[in-house]
């Protein structure tokens, strides 16, 4: 049975910003979600140049998965991770466990993941109130950052967080800090290089090999689990971080018909998932019930990771 809660509160500042949509600093999008210009440092989200002491524990992050994320290497660790032999747990113990770790290579976010899950949620449940398969989607699409836990064999930054990109073909402009690529050891190897690489037109992201990182993971989680969120769903966790894919068109010749669907549902997602990253803190205990009505609803009550 869900359990119904009151619609997410976002503070008198949130609902006083609604009635003036032009103030200078933000923009209004149809759905009515208001997006901040500036992040919580005062910066552009997503401004990989900014200088700040951050921006260069970022670009650090970006030049060494940029030079280590090769088709062999993914390869390597989809087989091992599909394994899901390392932890018996539920979603939520997943959820507390992630407080843990932290992220190199946002520059967006400082809060512990655990805020930044809730943050997603309650966003995406205040605009979409009758989709509760997106409010579960949003609560559990970066769970696989666990791989940076002792427990998942402590797996470096560089292959847990970031941007993800397809491997296999040509590396698209647009990723950030693309120039780090040439180092990495596919960028000249004439099978993998040109824009169809390893793949042909059309022939579909499911067959698309992604950098690895906790995407790919959840998604292998969710549906080795058998959840019974629909399709978009598993799209969303998947290519959440494929920002060269939702945010800048690129590698859209690999795409099929139902790629183009779930892409909607992304794009969508998206905008929750960046610019819901603020300092506001949500009441863990005041929604739990909800989301664990939600994950006994989709999830069986362990998983296999
Ligand atoms: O730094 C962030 C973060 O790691 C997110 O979880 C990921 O989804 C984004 O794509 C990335 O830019
Ligand atoms: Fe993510
Ligand atoms: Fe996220």
């Amino acid at each position: 049975m869900t359990i119904l809660i009151d619609q997410p509160d976002f503070g008198v500042e949130a609902e006083e910003k609604k009635k003036i949509p032009n103030k200078e600093n933000e923009l209004v999008l149809d759905d009515g979600f208001v997006v901040p210009v500036t992040n919580s440092f005062g910066h552009n989200f997503r401004d990989y140049d900014a200088e700040s002491l951050r921006q260069g524990v970022v670009e650090n992050f970006y030049r060494v998965n940029h030079i280590k994320q090769t088709f062999d290497f993914v390869k390597r660790m989809r087989e091992e991770y599909s394994k899901l032999d390392k932890v018996e747990m539920s979603i939520w113990e997943c959820c507390e466990l992630l407080n843990d770790v932290h992220d190199e290579s946002d520059p967006d976010l400082d809060e512990p993941q655990i805020e930044h899950l809730l943050q997603t949620a309650e966003a995406i449940r205040k605009d979409y109130p009758d989709e509760d398969w997106v409010h579960l989607t949003a609560l559990i699409h970066d769970l696989g950052k666990v791989l940076l836990h002792p427990s998942f064999g402590e797996l470096p930054q560089w292959a847990v967080v970031g941007d993800t990109f397809p491997v296999g073909c040509a590396f698209d402009e647009t990723i950030v800090h693309h120039k780090y690529f040439e180092e990495n050891k596919d960028y000249n190897n004439p099978a993998y290089n040109t824009k169809y690489g390893a793949y042909s037109e059309g022939c579909g992201l499911n067959n698309v090999m992604m950098s690895w990182g906790h995407d790919d993971y959840m998604y292998l989680v969710a549906k080795e689990n058998k959840t019974t969120l629909p399709s978009a769903a598993l799209f969303i966790v998947r290519y959440h971080s494929f920002y060269a894919l939702h945010r800048s068109g690129g590698y859209k010749h690999l795409m099929n018909e139902e790629d183009i669907e779930n892409l909607k549902w992304l794009q969508v997602f998206n905008k929750y998932d960046l610019y819901s990253k603020s300092k506001v803190r949500i009441d863990v205990e005041k929604v739990k019930p909800y989301y664990l009505s939600l994950i006994e609803k989709y999830f069986p009550a362990k998983l296999r990771w």
